[in-house]
């Protein structure tokens, strides 16, 4: 099992460059089957295992897949002949189950594992479900599975109210749709950027999207769709991760890459807590820290505090003075980094879905396990600041959303290894 040793203490400083953003790259990755013609060449796909398990996910399917450079994939989706996902695969990772949109308008039918809960929440798939039956596809749930099937029609599009901003539904209803007859209109759609990206790869495959990023998601049904390229945006959550790592060391770091327009309630909180946040057309620059005044944030869809900020912020939060409250309201479990943060001398009462957070003076190395990839992002960020050493076990996690995170640590100052 490989750990990271971290010697914390050291205020980073420098500019690292953002990835292309994992929760765009594994949509468009599913949606490339929905090419019955041409191929897809992906830019800036980052090196993570997730990406790994969705190619895999969809070469078993028939797709041709290939690294063509570091962060290029050549994606040939004509050949795509099956319609059940691969289980093993499927339960690796959560994110397999946005191949059953596009299987099931490609191939009229799909057959997906129920990807199940994880550490942080029962994830349901109830609205994704929803969608499907109202373009008219029949849903039988037994033995683990989804199936779903047109029994030899073609989708037919409806307007479609989700009950739950949920992103992952928003994404397999607007792929199923591409290919139905008619106009689907999607409302109470999320807005994520991530789903902007998607909606801009289906267009450039053939789609007819319309209104992504907007709550009402308009898509007019086209006969076939063919292979695009595309360049994958730039990972808010990482760029925010990197950021927070330097408010925690006190330190000078330029996220290059990173859009400002995405980070909003991530900088708005920093600026509040006293951080100077620098922001250009190329990047972010996060300067001096860990601030001064405590801060309530509030976990919420897409242009709110996303969730997935939400560890890493807390990390920041324990040594800040005065007392910070968190509320995670997107995901009903998603604080199993408090005890482990709480094994580092941070002060933190949980009550329902709060966190009380009483800012202590400094925390201190301590041997800690990643439950999840952003709670192990948190531990990374609390170990940098902390006295002493600290371990991170779990790095699993940490390795499906960063791609040799010690390394660019590294590069900007940090004393961090990994130990195999
Ligand atoms: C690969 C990817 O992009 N993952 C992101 C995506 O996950 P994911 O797409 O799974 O998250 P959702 O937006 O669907 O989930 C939001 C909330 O809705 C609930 N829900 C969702 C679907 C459904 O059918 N029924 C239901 O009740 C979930 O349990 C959760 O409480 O958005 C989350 C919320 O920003 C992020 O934390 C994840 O990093
Ligand atoms: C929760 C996350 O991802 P997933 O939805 O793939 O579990 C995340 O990226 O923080």
């Amino acid at each position: 099992m490989s750990k990271f040793l971290i010697r914390g203490g050291n205020r980073l400083s420098g500019s690292v460059k953002v990835e292309g953003a994992k929760n765009a790259v594994l949509p468009i990755l599913a949606a490339s089957i929905l090419a019955s013609e041409g191929t897809s060449l992906i830019e800036d796909v980052p090196w993570l295992t997730d990406v790994e398990t969705i190619s895999e996910v969809i070469s078993a399917l028939g797709a041709e897949v290939r690294r063509e450079s570091s962060s290029t994939l050549f994606v040939d989706s004509r050949n795509v002949n099956q319609w059940v996902a691969q289980e093993s695969l499927v339960r690796k990772m959560r994110a397999s189950f946005l191949v059953m949109g596009p299987l099931l308008a490609r191939m009229g039918q799909a057959r997906v594992s129920l990807p199940g809960g994880c550490a942080i929440g029962a994830r349901p798939v109830d609205q994704h479900i929803k969608g499907f039956q109202s373009l008219g596809a029949a849903v039988e749930i037994g033995r683990g599975h989804v199936e779903v099937r047109t029994n030899g029609k073609r989708l037919k599009g409806n307007r479609i109210y989700l009950d739950i901003q949920s992103v992952g539904a928003t994404q397999n209803i607007m792929m199923a749709a591409c290919l139905a007859e008619g106009r689907t209109v999607l409302e109470n759609a999320a807005k994520e950027p991530e789903i902007v990206d998607l909606a801009n790869y289906l267009n450039a495959m053939g789609a007819n999207v319309r209104g992504a990023g907007t709550d009402v998601i308009r898509i007019e049904g086209v006969d076939r769709m063919h292979g695009a390229n595309h360049t994958v945006i730039p990972d808010r959550i990482q760029a925010g991760t990197f950021l927070l790592a330097a408010a925690m060391t006190g330190g000078d770091v330029y996220v290059e890459g990173a859009i400002s327009d995405h980070l909003k309630p991530i900088l708005a909180k920093m600026k509040e807590a006293g951080v100077e946040i620098l922001e250009d057309i190329n990047g972010v620059r996060a300067r001096g820290g860990p601030g001064s005044k405590p801060l309530d944030v509030k976990t919420l869809p897409y242009p709110g505090f996303p969730t997935d900020m939400q560890a890493q912020m807390m990390a920041l939060l324990t040594v800040l003075p005065g007392n910070s409250l968190v509320t995670e309201s997107v995901f009903e479990n998603r604080y199993m980094h408090v005890g482990e943060l709480q094994r580092m001398g941070a002060d933190i009462k949980i009550e329902g879905r709060t966190a009380l957070i009483t800012g202590v003076p400094y925390l201190s190395g301590a041997g800690v396990t990643a439950s999840d990839l952003r709670a192990g992002a948190a531990l990374v960020i609390a170990g940098l600041g902390a006295q002493g050493e600290t371990e991170v076990q779990g790095l699993h996690h940490i390795d499906r959303g960063y791609s040799r995170l010690e390394e660019k640590l590294r590069l900007i100052g940090a004393d961090i290894e990994r130990i195999d």
